[in-house]
């Protein structure tokens, strides 16, 4: 059963990637195994249907692994968020800070009717930049974020607290 499933024991730590100094939670071994996928999309799904998304804002690239399953198994909509560059007529964007360096995401203007829930999902929060910007852009287009999930939480980043929205995660790392 999937219950069952202990998800720590899918997901490797590498150290020093891709920088010294950072350990890379790395959930290529989660992706690889379908009992343990299958749980992490489950058990995200049962997190946020309470939230009553109307849609899911997956952010490029490990988001969207997420997000597109997810979308299927509530039964809503899914939006891209996607790196600078990559999408096509008018957007909007939003640059931040990350663990490591810094990136810009965008939107497509017209990708959300105002007022449609939209609940973001990546797949790791570390020091909240990524989602706080994803945040911004949902709302700067006319979306009402109920929620946001994802897989893994660094704590020790606390970017939690750069939220103004709930967020559900699965599995929490203190360093
Ligand atoms: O909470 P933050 O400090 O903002 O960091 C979290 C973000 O960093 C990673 O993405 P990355 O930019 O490495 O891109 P990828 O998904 O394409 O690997 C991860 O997938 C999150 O999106
Ligand atoms: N430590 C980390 N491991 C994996 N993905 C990340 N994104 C930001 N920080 C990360």
């Amino acid at each position: 059963m999937s219950s069952d499933i202990d998800l720590k024991k899918h997901i490797r730590s590498i150290p020093d990637f891709p920088k010294p100094g950072i350990l890379f939670y790395d959930i290529s071994t989660l992706l690889a195994h379908p009992k343990a996928w299958h749980a992490t999309i489950e058990r995200l799904a049962d997190r946020l249907r309470p939230h009553k998304p109307d849609v899911l804002a997956g952010i490029e690239s490990r988001g969207f692994l997420l997000a597109a399953p997810l979308a299927l198994a509530l039964g809503t909509g899914f939006v891209m968020l996607r790196k600078q560059g990559k999408l096509p007529g008018t957007t909007v964007r939003h640059t931040y800070a990350l663990e490591y360096g810094t990136d810009t995401i965008e939107i497509q203007q017209d990708a959300i009717g105002k007022g449609t829930r939209v609940a973001l999902v990546d797949d790791l929060l570390a020091t909240g930049g990524t989602m706080a910007a994803a945040v911004t852009l949902l709302e700067s287009v006319g979306g009402v974020v109920p929620a946001a999930a994802c897989i893994i939480e660094l704590t020790f980043l606390e970017g939690r607290k750069k939220l103004k929205v709930p967020v559900e995660t699965l599995l929490e790392y203190d360093s």
